[in-house]
């Protein structure tokens, strides 16, 4: 693809800042770096010098860098002008720059986007770069780093390949059928590898769980009776007064929720209603909605006063920490229940050993940080998509030629995880979550 316009945006954050890049890409950044800063740099070496507009004022004094196209990232020419990080001077920049016939501001997600266009990554390899850019936890940046090396394009291509042989395979069984002396069937030997090809697919798409949970967070919902600590928990959790904390029962009547990070891994916490007979019905809205949460938790932090405990059915089958809240009023006796952990977040006793088992819920999926999981809806609608049609050709009682053609829309469903068919009506919806300059 060679685009006709010339792209320019401010690629570093917020200003003022101590320095500030502003990126060009396409066919007149040569010509662009010649008028502002005198000369065309050697390529790839960055140079100090005037950077003027037009008229040959002066805007700046900074680094200027050139990249040729096709070993650049876009694929096309592009530049980078490192300038002071103040709002007048980006400004002025930027106004020289759109102030040259055939240049323009690009949109969020335009370099990117080239770069997919120009060959230079896969849609995959894009979305990871979104990811990472988007990365506040460790596990989060480990994971879109990991995404970033093009291992589900060379996955899906694997999975590709086996399909091309099996149609090859029966491509050549079928152009043999008139003969009446082929021995045996070349294509019953590419069944049961087929069949394999769709085991590993659906256990590929049934890993994207893992990934939304590293992407989006870990959900632990705090749930417990009126009054056991619930909301004290999460704010002493949190490190600030987020939820309303008093002495009275059904204080809290909506789901509240806080990000935090703990050992690397994304979690939301979320402080709930306590769980009793509703007193109204504001009331009795705020349980439903307590109990619907703690259904799609990943762990249950079912909290209980220790030294007075009130039990309540229907608790959800997800995994559950038992706590026992307010240890600093047992004054030292032993509770009359067994805890996972046992807390006040009055003397803040037992409050690392809850993080310590939250760390510990988390570890396993942090681990999967390194695997290669699908890591959008996108991918697993397509893989499912993909192993259906695989289904379908498994059919025995279907014509072969249509049982290949099955195989076919299989490999075309791969093809479009990495965006090598049929992606122009995604691009938009894909490329405008990137910020600009991206
Ligand atoms: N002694 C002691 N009191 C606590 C502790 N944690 C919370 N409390 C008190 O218990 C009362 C209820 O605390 P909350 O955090 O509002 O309890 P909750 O579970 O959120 O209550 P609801 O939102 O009404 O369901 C408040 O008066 C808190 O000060 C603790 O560790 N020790
Ligand atoms: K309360
Ligand atoms: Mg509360």
């Amino acid at each position: 693809m060679q685009a006709r316009e010339t792209i320019f945006a401010l690629s570093s954050g917020t200003l003022p800042s101590g320095v500030a890049v502003v990126r060009l890409s396409g066919p007149d950044t040569r010509q662009v770096l010649e008028a502002m800063t005198g000369a065309l740099p050697p390529p790839r070496r960055a140079r100090l010098g005037a950077i003027r507009d037009q008229a040959g004022a002066l805007l700046d004094r900074g680094l200027c860098l050139f990249f040729p196209g096709p070993a650049s990232f876009t694929g096309e020419d592009c530049a980078e002008l490192h300038l002071h990080g103040g709002r007048a001077v980006v400004q002025a920049v930027l106004g020289a720059l759109s102030a040259f016939p055939g240049l323009r501001a690009a949109e969020a997600g335009e370099f990117t986007r080239r770069a997919f266009l120009n060959g230079k990554l896969d849609l995959t390899g894009a979305e990871a770069l979104s990811d990472l850019i988007a990365a506040e936890t460790e596990a989060q940046r480990r994971f879109a780093l990991a995404n970033s090396d093009a291992r589900h394009r060379r996955l899906y291509a694997g999975w590709r390949q086996t399909l091309i042989h099996a149609r090859a395979m029966i491509e050549a069984e079928l152009d043999f059928a008139d003969e009446s002396d082929v021995p045996g069937s070349v294509a019953a030997t590419v069944w049961p590898q087929v069949e394999k090809l769709r085991d590993d697919i659906l256990s590929h798409a049934g890993a994207y769980r893992d990934a939304e949970i590293i992407r989006e967070g870990f959900r632990v919902v705090i749930l417990g009776a009126p009054n056991a600590g619930k909301s004290s928990l999460l704010n002493a959790l949190a490190r600030r007064d987020v939820a309303i904390v008093t002495d009275e029962p059904g204080t809290t009547r909506d789901v509240l929720e806080v990000h935090m990070d703990i050992g690397g891994m994304k979690v939301i916490l979320t402080d709930t209603a306590g769980i009793r007979e509703a007193q109204g019905r504001v009331e009795a809205i705020g349980i439903e909605r307590s109990l619907q949460r703690a259904e799609d938790a990943d762990l249950v932090l079912l909290l209980e006063d220790a030294a007075s405990p009130v039990t309540f059915g229907g608790l959800p089958r997800r995994p559950v920490i038992r706590v026992g809240s307010k240890s600093d009023l047992l004054a030292g006796r032993p509770p009359a229940r067994r805890y996972d952990c046992l807390l006040s977040t009055l003397t803040g006793d037992g409050l690392e050993a809850l993080t310590d088992l939250l760390r510990e819920a988390t570890s396993a999926h942090m681990a999967r940080a390194g695997d290669t999981l699908p890591f959008r809806a996108r991918h697993v609608a397509l893989l499912q998509e993909a192993a259906m049609t695989l289904e379908e050709a498994l059919r025995e009682s279907e014509a072969l030629e249509l049982r290949a053609e099955h195989l076919r829309l299989a490999s075309d469903a791969l093809a479009r995880i990495s965006g090598e068919i049929d992606v122009d009506d995604l691009l938009d919806t894909i490329f405008s979550t990137f910020c600009i300059g991206k």
